[in-house]
């Protein structure tokens, strides 16, 4: 199945906010990633539900929410009201990780947990036939513009692995230090989905750059 291209408008120009929805609702991009960052769980803060409902409004795409937040079954409704169509919330951040996953789902969105890079993908052991996303962080979780950790293509190969082993559906993304220089790796890691922030909104051609990720094209039986 081809793979999906998803800009994060963390790296935007938010003054210039209808610009950024237009170029993902125009380009060949599939959906608008958006970071929810608490300043707790995360060392930054970024934006809530009141911008996230804004953006949802205009949005002719899937909206994507990666909720870097403590303690999230919290907010999980209010981020389902703003418009998210899927919700990811972090594995470290619950204490109740499975309630909250179907806290999600009733919520009428779907289904995402993340990873930091240093959570072992066994984590999910117990919660993988609930979900229809896993993120793997491929940067420490807080700000875009980082330099990709190469170790974790071993997590999406390992992920990949789990969820064919329990004939699950998830799909799974990849967030942080993701450009045209490693998409092909990590599409051959297994992952399906690629967040990019930097690497659309700071390029010269934003739309250019997503054409480029959308046609790589990865070796299905690659070992990378
Ligand atoms: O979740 C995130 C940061 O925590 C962002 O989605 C990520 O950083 C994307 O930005 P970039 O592609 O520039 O790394
Ligand atoms: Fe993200």
């Amino acid at each position: 199945m081809a793979h999906l291209v998803a800009p994060s408008l963390l790296a935007a120009d938010f003054r210039r906010l209808d610009q950024a929805i237009e170029l993902v609702n125009t380009s060949e991009a599939d959906w608008f990633h958006l970071d929810v960052m608490d300043g707790s769980f995360v060392p930054n803060i970024s934006f809530g539900q009141f911008i996230i409902e804004q953006i949802a409004a205009e949005a002719k795409k899937y909206v994507d929410v990666h909720l870097m937040i403590d303690d999230p079954a919290r907010y999980i409704d209010s981020f389902a009201r703003a418009g998210a169509n899927g919700i990811t919330v972090h594995a470290e951040a619950c204490t109740h990780l499975h309630r909250v996953v179907q806290m999600i789902k009733e919520s009428g969105a779907k289904a995402g947990v993340a990873l930091n890079p240093h959570t072992p993908v066994s984590i999910l052991e117990n919660v993988i036939e609930d979900l229809d996303l896993v993120l793997i962080m491929t940067v420490n979780p807080g700000f875009g513009g980082q330099k990709f950790i190469y170790h974790s293509l071993q997590k999406v190969r390992q992920t990949a692995e789990l969820i064919t082993v329990r004939n699950a559906r998830a799909i799974i993304e990849v967030d942080g230090g993701i450009g045209l220089q490693n998409a092909q790796k990590v599409l051959e890691a297994g992952a399906r989905v690629l967040v990019a922030g930097s690497a659309v909104f700071g390029a010269e051609d934003p739309a250019g750059v997503i054409r480029e990720l959308k046609a790589i094209a990865p070796n299905p039986i690659a070992y990378v």
